[in-house]
């Protein structure tokens, strides 16, 4: 089987002060989230879409989905205290509803990135059928500064540097071995899913992403995405 996991499950605070999550927040005509899952339910191989979702916002996260999204294949699913946590309880879902079987893998993906391309869905597919991780990246722009304390301690070679978005698509039981490998203080440093398998020493496969699939986590970030849809339509 392949799965989605749309992880909507955080609290948005480096979004300010605004009403709701950001992922509920309205994109021109609809909130962020539904613009994501719209992206996912054109891939028909997907075989069950997960939209896991902080416990408190599940009736409105229901809510939204039943007004915007006719497509069977969609559930939502409570998430967990931070980001892996809600990878995770989407996993559990997975094993609860489903089983895991050996070759089932999942595509998993911020609900804040609402202009993933079916391109890179299609390339997510591809390569976490023959690899067991896969990271989605774009070249560094910019040179990376390594530091701590005021002080520059490393420039890496910036050919070498790339920004991490998503997906990061797994094979399931690699995944959860992955995880459950790592220690608590490991599981506290992550900021993405792919160094679970990273730190657990596999490899981890690289798919190319776009700028346009940039993560809305600023009040800039949803000015510029705003900007960006009005110009579309
Ligand atoms: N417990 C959590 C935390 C985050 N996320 C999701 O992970 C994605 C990327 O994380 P980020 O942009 O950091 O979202 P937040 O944690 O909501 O933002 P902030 O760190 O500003 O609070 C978002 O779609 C967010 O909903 C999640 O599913 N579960
Ligand atoms: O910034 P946070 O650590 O909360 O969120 C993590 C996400 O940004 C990250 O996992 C992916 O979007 C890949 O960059």
């Amino acid at each position: 089987m392949i799965y989605a996991q749309i992880l909507a499950g955080g609290k948005g605070t480096r979004m300010g002060n605004v009403p709701m999550p950001k992922q509920f927040l309205l994109l021109a005509d609809k909130p962020i989230l539904i613009h994501t899952i719209e992206k996912f339910t054109l891939e028909s191989r997907f075989d069950a879409i997960l939209v896991v979702c902080p416990a408190d916002w599940v009736s409105h996260t229901e809510d939204i989905i039943k007004k915007y999204i006719t497509d069977e294949r969609v559930h939502v699913v409570i998430g967990g205290a931070d980001r892996n946590e809600t990878l995770m309880s989407g996993i559990n879902y997975i094993q609860d509803h489903y089983g895991i079987q050996d070759d089932d893998v999942v595509v998993t993906h911020d609900a804040v990135r609402p202009f993933i391309t079916q391109r890179i869905i299609n390339d997510n597919i591809v390569a976490v059928l023959e690899n067991k991780a896969v990271d989605t990246v774009v070249p560094a722009i910019d040179t990376i500064v390594r530091g701590t304390n005021d002080q520059v301690t490393d420039i890496p070679v910036r050919s070498e540097m790339y920004q991490g978005q998503t997906p990061q698509s797994f094979h399931i039981k690699t995944l959860i071995d992955s995880y459950n490998a790592l220690s608590s203080e490991q599981k506290a440093s992550l900021s993405d899913s792919c160094k679970i398998c990273s730190l657990a020493g596999q490899k981890v496969s690289l798919v190319r992403g776009e700028n346009y699939n940039f993560k809305i986590t600023t009040p800039f970030d949803l000015r510029v995405a705003s900007a960006l849809v009005e110009k579309r339509s």
